[in-house]
């Protein structure tokens, strides 16, 4: 199993170029499902989870080509996607166990086929993750659904899915995502209230739309579909990711560094900007991207993670990172997931004052953190430690890293080019 070993205490400065986002990809990739026509997403990451997307795909009966490689800019990678026929609407054990995001084809193989069969996704080191919103919404737009034996198998009623009213009692990214791509092949109009406004979706809606679909209130919090007889293929890129370049803008926070994010994109980001400016960073929007620096420790913060367009969870371990080496004491509160301050005994581990209360953190600055052996146990605690290993002294081992694979494209070769002293090794 590989490692990753960090020598730390070097301030980053350069360029980091920003890929397309792992939470938009994952969410583009099923809308594949939803046309016998050819789909090409492209600036799609390399990750593990898009390979391993491809080949629940590839299982389903739709056929998959890649063009051009990852360019040291992080672009060019494109997938079409060609879903003649179904040939199979079951997505097993094996594969939604990796990686819950296979959740995603329900909503599109029942608005296709009629039918869909979906190992339970269950829990993961973050949480209990339920998925009864996305059955819920399903349900509304005609499905019935039986859970047998780990599956749930969802059948759409003869004459196929109609149109509908979804009103989420809290927000769910990827109940929004099952149902949108559902409702866009449901007869009628589907309206989603209280959906999820994550700049994914919109990317999501973007995407549907180019295949002809018609969707009112991207970006809000109400989604008016009108279900199309079919859609059709289109061309489409995926958006810069967020939470990648809010990962590398702390990265600059915690070493002292200087950072051009290539591609990141501004607009999406106001409520990771607006803390990395509170807590004293200097952050910038120039031509090609938008720069971060930190010319003095980080000050104290209060965050709370909520959905969009409030602070987002996936940024909370690698803030908590920064936040171990900052000034004064910051409270951090996870407000999404019951179990995801997975990073905090590791990162005590490695000199760090932080106690957990509860789903609130309490993290008191220290002057230095020392590099240790420490076990990443999800993707953004993984990069938590990797960022308190770039700023450690000594040398910092981070097993387990595969889950860092599913989520951060070529991240050493990233680090390094900017300075880092970074390197994989095999014995891990
Ligand atoms: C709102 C939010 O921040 N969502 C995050 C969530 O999306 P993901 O789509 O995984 O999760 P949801 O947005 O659906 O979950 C939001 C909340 O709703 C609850 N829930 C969800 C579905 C359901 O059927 N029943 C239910 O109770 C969850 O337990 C959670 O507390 O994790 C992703 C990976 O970290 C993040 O990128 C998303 O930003
Ligand atoms: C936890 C994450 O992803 P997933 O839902 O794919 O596990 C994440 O992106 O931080």
């Amino acid at each position: 199993m590989d490692r990753i070993i960090i020598r730390g205490g070097k301030p980053l400065i350069g360029t980091v170029p920003i890929s397309g986002a792992k939470n938009a990809a994952l969410t583009l990739l099923p809308c594949a499902l939803l046309t016998d026509g050819k789909l090409t997403l492209s600036n799609l990451p390399r990750l593990a989870d898009v390979d391993s997307f491809g080949h629940l795909l590839n299982g389903l009966g739709v056929s998959t080509t890649i063009a051009g490689a990852t360019s040291s800019n992080g672009i060019n990678r494109a997938m079409t996607m060609h879903a003649a026929d179904i040939a199979s609407t079951v997505a097993p054990y094996d594969i939604v166990r990796k990686m819950r995001a296979s959740i995603l084809v329900l909503g599109p193989l029942l608005a296709r086929a009629g039918e869909a069969t979906v190992s339970l996704p269950g829990g993961c080191a973050i949480g209990n993750r339920p998925i009864d919103l996305h059955l819920k919404g399903l349900e509304a737009l005609g499905a019935e659904i039986e859970l047998a034996a780990g599956y749930v198998k969802a059948t759409a009623p003869s004459g196929g899915l109609r149109g509908g009213r979804v009103s989420f009692p809290i927000v769910s990214v990827g109940a929004t995502e099952n149902v949108l791509m559902a409702a866009v092949l449901a007869r009628g109009e589907t309206v989603i209230e209280n959906a999820a406004r994550e700049p994914e979706i919109a990317d999501l809606c973007r995407c549907l739309v180019a295949m002809g679909a018609d969707i009112s209130g991207i970006g809000t919090e109400r989604l008016v579909v009108q279900g199309q007889e079919s859609l059709h293929g289109a061309d489409y890129r995926v958006m810069p990711d967020r939470i990648e370049a809010g990962s590398y803008a702390c990265a600059a926070g915690i070493t002292g560094g200087d950072l051009l994010l290539a591609g990141a994109n501004a607009d999406d980001m106001g409520a990771i900007l607006d803390p990395l400016v509170e807590a004293g960073l200097e952050v910038s929007n120039e031509p090609g991207g938008l720069r971060v620096r930190a010319a003095s420790r980080p000050r104290a913060l209060t965050i709370s993670t909520a959905p969009f367009p409030a602070f987002p969870t996936d940024m909370q371990a690698q803030f908590m990172a920064m936040l171990a080496l900052g000034e004064g004491t910051s409270v951090l509160t996870e407000t999404i997931f019951e179990n995801r301050y997975m990073h905090v005994p590791e990162l005590t581990r490695m000199g760090a004052d932080i106690q957990v209360h509860g789903r609130t953190a309490i993290v008191k600055g220290v002057d230095k953190l020392v590099g240790a052996p420490v076990m990443a146990t999800d993707l953004r605690a993984s990069m938590s430690l990797v960022l308190a290993g770039l700023a450690a002294e000594g040398e910092t081992q981070v097993l387990r890293i595969y889950h860092l694979d599913r989520g951060y494209e070529r991240l050493e070769e990233k680090l390094s080019a900017v300075g880092a002293d970074i390197e994989r090794d095999g014995d891990g």
